[in-house]
């Protein structure tokens, strides 16, 4: 495979990682994503929403999986649209979907070193980023494990690592903490925030407190659209103990859906 050089991997400038205007992609038919607006930089960015709110479908489509049937998106300053070269970006980005295949036989190191070979990563980095990507989700001690021996938290772990091998410039979690134990949470956690430092991560899940504990912004859709987006400070100053939910983030996620379907509803 042909090396590639600093130049086309780097994505060009860009004030948004993310920008995505009046944004439509299906799933199937549906369309689970439905006008759709949202400016994302550089930071840990938690996607929250009900099920069947167009979680997924959004990841697809900002990972260049799904394709937009409306409205424009831009990713790390490229328009994705049916004429777009999409290979810089797919080399910039790290993806976990909510479900990935993978060979069984494979080690977790041939797994990581595979996706970095199909991200097109200089072939002489790859042993090395490897390894980092493996000690960077604690598995090192399971690094020539085959998949097919891992438990369903270090498979994710696994996943967690391949997304992460290329230092991604924008990195797309969903659902990563599934499966996780307490003790690993809060390990993602932190590395959540490490990543975040100098790209832009965009986490999906169901999970508000891990969102609240260690993301820099939340974005909340409903319906394939945004419904709010702010500081988890501001998420927790929304509810108040007449809303439903255990945590103070989750009583101010509840409040905000709630609202947002009575004016829905006038
Ligand atoms: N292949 C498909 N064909 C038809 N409808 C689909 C398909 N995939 C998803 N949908 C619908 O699109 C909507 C959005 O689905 P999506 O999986 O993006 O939501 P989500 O927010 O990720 O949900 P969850 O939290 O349950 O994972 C849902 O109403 C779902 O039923």
């Amino acid at each position: 495979m042909r090396a590639v050089t600093t130049a086309e991997t780097a994505a060009t400038t860009h004030p948004w990682a993310i920008h995505a205007q009046a944004l439509k992609v299906r799933a199937g038919r549906h369309l689970a994503v439905d006008g759709l607006e949202l400016r994302l930089g550089d930071g840990v960015h938690g996607l929250l929403g009900p099920n069947g709110a167009g979680k997924t479908t959004l990841m697809r489509a900002l990972a260049t999986v799904a394709r937009p049937a409306g409205g424009n998106l831009t990713l790390l300053g490229r328009p994705v649209d049916g004429r777009a070269d999409l290979r810089p970006v797919r080399r910039a980005l790290g993806y976990l979907p909510q479900h990935f295949g993978f060979y069984p036989r494979f080690t977790v190191r041939e797994f990581v070193a595979y996706m970095a070979w199909l991200k097109e990563m200089p072939k002489a980095g790859i042993p090395s980023a490897v390894q980092r990507a493996i000690d960077r989700v604690g598995l090192s001690a399971k690094a020539d494990a085959r998949l097919k021996t891992l438990s369903g938290g270090m498979l994710r772990r696994a996943g967690i690592a391949q997304a992460i091998v290329n230092d991604p410039q924008m990195l797309l979690l969903d659902e990563p903490t599934v499966g996780l134990d307490p003790e690993q949470r809060l390990d993602f956690r932190e590395l959540l925030r490490d990543l975040g430092t100098d790209s832009c991560v965009l986490v999906s899940t169901h999970l508000v407190e891990d969102v609240a504990a260690a993301c820099t912004e939340v974005v909340l859709v409903n319906e394939g659209r945004l419904v709010w987006q702010g500081t988890p400070a501001s998420l927790i100053a929304q509810g108040d103990a007449g809303h439903a939910g255990d945590s103070a983030a989750e009583r101010g996620y509840s409040a905000i859906l709630r609202r947002h379907r009575a004016e829905a509803a006038r």
